[in-house]
Formats: C-alpha cells, sequence, structure tokens
C-alpha cells in the first residue's frame, strides 16, 4: 500500500503564482486532498498560515514567524518573544528610518515574535542595531525579519513532531529562502523552487526548474502516493 508522505510548505515565493505575488489557486486542491499532514512553514505572522488552512479546509499544523510560533492543532509554543526585536526597531526608527508598512502595518500588527521590515528599507544600520542586540536579520526576499537567532522552521517542526504523529524523515519539504534551510535539514526529502536564493539551492536534495507554484505543483505530482 503506497501512501502520500507529509507535506511542509512555505507561503511565499513557493505557494505563489509564477509571477511572484498572490497564492496560486492551484495549490488549494492538491493540499486539501493530501493524505498525509501538511504543515505550512512560513515566516509570515501566525494569523496568515492559521487563514491559510482555514480557507484550504485542513488542519491547523503551523510554523510562522520562521520558527517564533508554532502550532500542533492543540497547544501554541512560542519560541521568543517580540520586545529584542522591538527595541531594535524602536532604534531604527529613531534613526530616521521607518518600517515601510504604512500606518497600520497588517504585517507586524499580530506578529509575536519577531518584526519584519520592507524590502525597500535600508537593511545596512538594521543589521548593525539588531547585531548590538544580539539578533539577526534574515532576507526572505519578501522582508527582512529581525529576529532572535534561536527560532527556525527546523526547529519548529520537530516540535509539531513531538506532539503529533508526522514522520519527518518520510516527509517532504518545498520552499524558496535561507528561512527555509532548517525545514530542508528537518525532513527527508526537500525541493527548492526555481526561483529560491542560493542558500535554499544549495540545502535543498533538489533544484527545480519550475518556478513558484509551478515547481510544487511538480513535487506534488512526483511525491504523491511514495511513502
Ligand atoms: O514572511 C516572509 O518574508 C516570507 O514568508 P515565507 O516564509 O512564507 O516565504
Ligand atoms: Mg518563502
Amino acid at each position: 500500500m503506497t501512501a502520500d508522505p507529509p507535506l511542509v510548505l512555505d507561503i511565499d515565493g513557493t505557494l505563489t503564482r509564477p509571477d511572484g505575488w498572490g497564492i496560486d489557486p492551484r495549490v488549494f486542491d492538491p493540499i486539501r486532498d493530501w493524505e498525509a499532514p501538511v504543515v505550512i512553514a512560513t515566516g509570515k505572522a501566525f494569523p496568515y498560515p492559521i487563514a491559510l488552512c482555514h480557507f484550504i479546509g485542513v488542519p491547523e499544523l503551523v510554523v510562522a514567524e520562521n520558527g517564533g510560533v508554532v502550532y500542533t492543532g492543540d497547544d501554541v509554543f512560542f519560541t521568543a518573544d517580540r520586545e529584542a526585536a522591538q527595541a531594535v526597531t524602536e532604534e531604527y526608527r529613531a534613526a530616521g528610518y521607518t518600517l515601510g508598512w504604512g500606518a497600520e502595518d497588517t504585517v507586524n500588527r499580530w506578529r509575536e515574535t519577531e518584526i519584519a521590515v520592507n524590502l525597500e528599507q535600508p537593511i545596512g544600520p538594521l543589521r548593525e542595531i539588531a547585531a548590538k542586540h544580539g539578533l539577526e536579520v534574515i532576507d526572505t526576499g519578501y522582508a527582512y525579519h529581525v529576529k532572535d537567532t534561536t527560532p527556525t522552521k527546523g526547529a519548529g517542526l520537530e516540535t509539531i513532531a513531538d506532539h503529533v504523529p508526522i514522520d519527518l524523515e518520510a516527509a517532504v519539504a518545498v520552499g524558496d529562502s535561507v528561512n527555509d534551510v532548517s525545514s530542508f535539514d528537518a525532513v527527508g526529502r526537500s525541493f527548492a523552487v526555481g526561483n529560491a536564493d542560493e542558500l535554499a539551492k544549495a540545502a535543498a536534495d533538489e533544484v527545480l526548474e519550475d518556478v513558484h507554484a509551478d515547481g510544487t505543483l511538480s513535487v506534488l505530482e512526483r511525491v504523491r502516493g511514495t511513502a
């Protein structure tokens, strides 16, 4: 008997339309019909992947904020707090910069363990201030994330596997950027979409030719029923 392997899916760059922005609607049905757990592992704030699972109609298994927030379907785990990142961005603002998301800032409004900065803002001073506070800045290609160095998507996956039956050795991960490298290390098989950054490409077992959701859909077709 064959089964589907568990999946670990990144959002931005991975489930997005091949032109780069917005979820590609073609991913909804394969995810909904997948006959094994699907974990959404993202740098986005907690409500975004929860809403994605909700609207697709699958159980909420989520690693959010690059591992800062983990949800097993029953319990939420926080592996950092927002205060240090907040202090960094306050200093960044005091130096005359902005986070770049406008007054209401829905990107950070519900973010609990890190802060994201728009890519149009200068990263040099952000990195300098973050380093003074013992934090790191990672560039996902969609935002700069000011974060504690401890949380990672991969560690979040281990937390999920401690609480729900999911075999990470059998799991397949798809991603596009530096924040997916730890996911790739945590699972049995990993794929970088064609648009992935160099770090993700170097860490993946295989680099796909197809970009964004085209790449991810090709993986789903290939690994369906192979566990
Ligand atoms: O929040 C980001 O910058 C990127 O999000 P992702 O991890 O889902 O690609
Ligand atoms: Mg991504």
